[in-house]
């Protein structure tokens, strides 16, 4: 690190302690007179920031000011998100960081994470000489076309890029200095934006076809040139390129789909969890998905391998999952069908949403639809009837899109519904009893995997860690959890989570032949060794 002093250092967000820099620091870094009197520790400035933040008014509000913190003091900023996170991971991430995106060029100030567009086609891998920090480990992407449930929000989905490099930090324990956020600006189709006076990106329809195809082509040879020991997180792609992508590079490339893989990965642990809870047999559930999208689909394919693995054949397994879109229960009898649903098209009537809730009777109901109030009280009550704990989760994001709000489920349930969701929901009383709903977001699950793959240094990402991180999270749901019905470990325990999904998928990594170097044997001390504390 270039040892900087005086103003220089305190413009610096990595090295800057503001006032916590002690009286000999001051003297040896040409500070003195530019801070005031008093030496103040981090957990005082933590006081100051928490009480700034707490007297803004509205959450954007907030999100502009952690976002500022960031820029003064990155290990302020990262030791007040990780002592608060159940206050403050909902400002950085869902819900806040959806109304961020949305607002992004309005309430922009300063250039974070890298930018990319077509006028960058040929020099991507020299432009990328510009990053300033040179060992990179996880390079989060999006071209921002489908913004959480937000739609195609243009280079506006940087947001997510930076908001996902947060989580890798604060939750995963990765060093900042080995992120980076990046938007694929290929256009927008989104009209509203291009004709905003003050929007960033690239105002032209989005590229397509071949141009878009060589453009990620050169992105992703690029990272392997400039950082050969990154891992690509492909972000927020809309479902067609989302699997067309991964299915083009997974083979090659350190790299993996958030809401295809990591979303699975997260629901899979949930509906694991959720057995503990019903003490009804994980290969005895029937799982009904509504949305055909890249976080259902993969979802339906990561069951497949964790319901064969307990015993089940692949066409029974099969048989225990159905999808239902907006035409109904996806059945054998239609005659168009997206490729990778087909195989789950079943021998049934025509029915509709509620009809196949009736027929199917599911354990399990689960939303990834993008879609506000796509679980409606019919739904739910069915649910309730033939279950005696429903198990819903309604996975879509932000909180304005969420398929039913944790509220309704315990409402329309008498209180009997297992509930998770994809932005947080506050406790909430029903009567005598307080339920605290859980979230169901794949943050549960990319940061550890991506402390794994650093860690073990494993030249590809398989489904195989996809299942070992859904079960070690499922397993790290305590007694006293399952009693109040949660199906997720509480958050303030996300850096254990992800430490053990790390040490899970470095062995994983080992067994199949996929790291270079032996790694130690206590892999459990190396990997918490490698965990970013933030501290002075
Ligand atoms: N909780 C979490 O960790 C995650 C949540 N999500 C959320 O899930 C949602 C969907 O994401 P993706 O699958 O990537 O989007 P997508 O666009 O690939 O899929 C959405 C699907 O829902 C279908 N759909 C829309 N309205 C419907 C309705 N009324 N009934 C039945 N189907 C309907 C669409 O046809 C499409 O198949 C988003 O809101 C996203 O934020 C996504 C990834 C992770
Ligand atoms: C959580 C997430 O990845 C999404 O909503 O897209
Ligand atoms: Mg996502």
């Amino acid at each position: 690190m270039k040892l900087l002093r005086g103003k220089s250092l305190l413009d610096d967000p990595a090295q800057n302690k503001s006032t916590a820099f002690s009286r000999e620091e001051r003297n040896q870094f040409g500070l003195r007179g530019l801070l005031p009197y008093k030496v103040t520790d981090i957990k005082t400035q933590q006081e100051r920031a928490l009480g700034n933040l707490r007297r803004k008014s509205s959450d954007i509000e907030k999100y502009i000011f952690l976002n500022s913190l960031l820029e003064r003091n990155q290990r302020l900023f990262y030791r007040t998100m990780i002592d608060h996170l159940d206050e403050i991971m909902p400002l950085v991430y869902t819900p806040t960081v959806g109304e961020a995106c949305k607002q992004f060029a309005h309430i922009y100030r300063k250039p974070q994470g890298f930018y990319i567009n077509p006028e960058d086609r040929g020099e991507i891998a020299s432009i990328l000489d510009n990053w300033y920090e040179t060992d990179v480990r996880i390079v989060v992407v999006t071209d921002g076309e489908r913004i959480l449930g937000l739609g195609d929000l243009g280079a506006n989905g940087m947001g997510i890029s930076i908001g996902k490099t947060a989580l890798y930090v604060a939750c995963g324990g990765i060093h900042p200095t080995q992120c980076l956020p990046v938007m694929l600006d290929v256009g927008t189709n989104n009209q509203t934006l291009r004709e905003d006076l003050l929007y960033l990106g690239c105002p032209h329809p989005r590229l397509t076809e071949h141009a878009y195809l060589s453009l990620v082509d050169e992105f992703v040879q690029a990272i392997q040139t400039k950082f050969p020991n990154a891992l690509i997180q492909f972000e927020d792609f809309q479902s067609q390129n989302a699997f067309d992508l991964l299915d083009r590079y997974r083979k090659q490339v350190r790299c993996f789909n958030d809401d295809i893989q990591g979303t699975a990965a997260v629901t899979l642990a949930g509906i694991y969890t959720s057995s503990r809870i019903t003490r009804k047999s994980f290969t005895d559930l029937k799982i009904m998905l509504l949305g055909t999208g890249s976080a259902a689909t993969g979802i339906a394919e990561l069951m497949m391998p964790a319901f064969c693995a307990a015993g089940l054949s692949e066409d029974v397994a099969r048989s225990r999952i159905s999808f239902v879109d907006r035409q109904g229960l996806v059945v054998s009898s239609r005659e168009h069908f997206k490729p990778r649903i087909r195989p789950f098209a079943h021998d049934h009537a025509s029915v509709n949403f509620l009809e196949a809730i009736e027929s199917i009777q599911p354990d399990v109901l689960i939303g990834a639809t993008g879609v506000a109030g796509a679980f409606s009280e019919t739904a739910i009550r069915k649910m309730a009837q033939f279950n005696e704990r429903p198990v819903i989760i309604a996975l879509s994001n932000p909180t304005s899109h969420t398929e039913c709000t944790a509220e309704e489920a315990y409402r329309w349930t008498d209180g009997r519904a297992i509930f998770a969701s994809g932005s947080p929901f506050p406790s909430f009383r029903l009567g005598e009893k307080l339920f605290k709903p859980a979230q169901g977001n794949n943050a549960y699950i990319f940061p550890g995997v991506g402390l794994g793959v650093i860690a073990s240094r494993a030249r590809l990402i398989t489904d195989s860690m996809f299942l070992i991180a859904a079960r070690v999270l499922a397993n790290m749901v305590l007694p006293e959890e399952i009693e109040v019905g949660a199906i997720y470990p509480s958050l303030s325990r996300i850096r254990s989570v992800s430490h053990a999904i790390a040490v899970a998928i470095c062995q994983v990594a080992q067994q199949e032949g996929l790291v270079d170097d032996a790694l130690p044997q206590d892999l459990t001390t190396y990997v918490r060794t490698l965990m970013y504390e933030p501290n002075y």
